[in-house]
């Protein structure tokens, strides 16, 4: 038997960086279609801000094995609407995933695949448990980076498609000065 070797890391917990891991980056360019005013998308899309990052330590799609990533998530606005990740449920539907806060403010979305929708706010030190078949998106609703931690299944994957194609039922907006959860006036069944 070939075992792996175990790794202990140190996560700067003011940059969220992860020394050695693979580094994504996404930009406002790659979010087209996600923020419901898409005026105030076209406008911001001159500076094509960074929106956020990841920092990604990722195995083989193997059963059993676990994945862990720092995410960036940078503050800013779209008209009303705070930053997001795309937000995504597990090709693997049924795999769970847990996040724990490290620096910010900010907080996560999920849903159902019927469309309920659950927000939890989130800062240094919330956990949150992402049960089986919940989409899941983080929010910065704050005014400096937002960074956590996210641990899941090696084989849970990616499936961007119905949250690219009809978004949450709920948005996070700025209202106000407020931070407000409301119906998303786009949402269709
Ligand atoms: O994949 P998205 O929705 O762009 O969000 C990125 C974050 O989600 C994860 O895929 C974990 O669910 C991490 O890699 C990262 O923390
Ligand atoms: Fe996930």
């Amino acid at each position: 038997m070939e075992y792996k070797k175990p790794i202990g890391i140190n996560i700067d917990l003011e940059t969220g960086v992860i020394p050695g891991a693979k580094k994504l980056v996404r930009r406002l360019s790659d979010l087209k279609g996600y923020f419901l005013d898409e005026d105030a998308y076209n406008e911001l899309l001159k500076d094509d801000p960074v929106v956020y990052e990841v920092y990604a330590v990722e195995q083989e799609e193997k059963e059993g094995d676990l994945n862990f990533a720092t995410t960036v998530l940078y503050p800013g606005k779209v008209g009303k609407e705070f930053f997001f990740t795309k937000g995504h449920f597990h090709s693997k539907a049924d795999r769970a995933e847990i996040y724990y806060g490290i620096k910010g403010k900010g907080g996560m979305l999920l849903q159902t695949p019927e469309g309920e929708a659950e927000w939890i706010p989130m800062g240094p030190g919330t956990v949150v448990y992402v049960p089986p078949y919940w989409a899941h998106r983080t929010v910065n609703t704050g005014d400096e980076p937002f960074i956590f931690l996210a641990v899941y299944p090696a084989d849970a994957g990616h499936d961007y498609g119905s949250i690219k194609d009809k978004g949450f039922s709920k948005i996070v907006i700025e209202e106000n000065g407020e931070v407000k959860v409301v119906d998303n006036p786009r949402w269709k069944e």
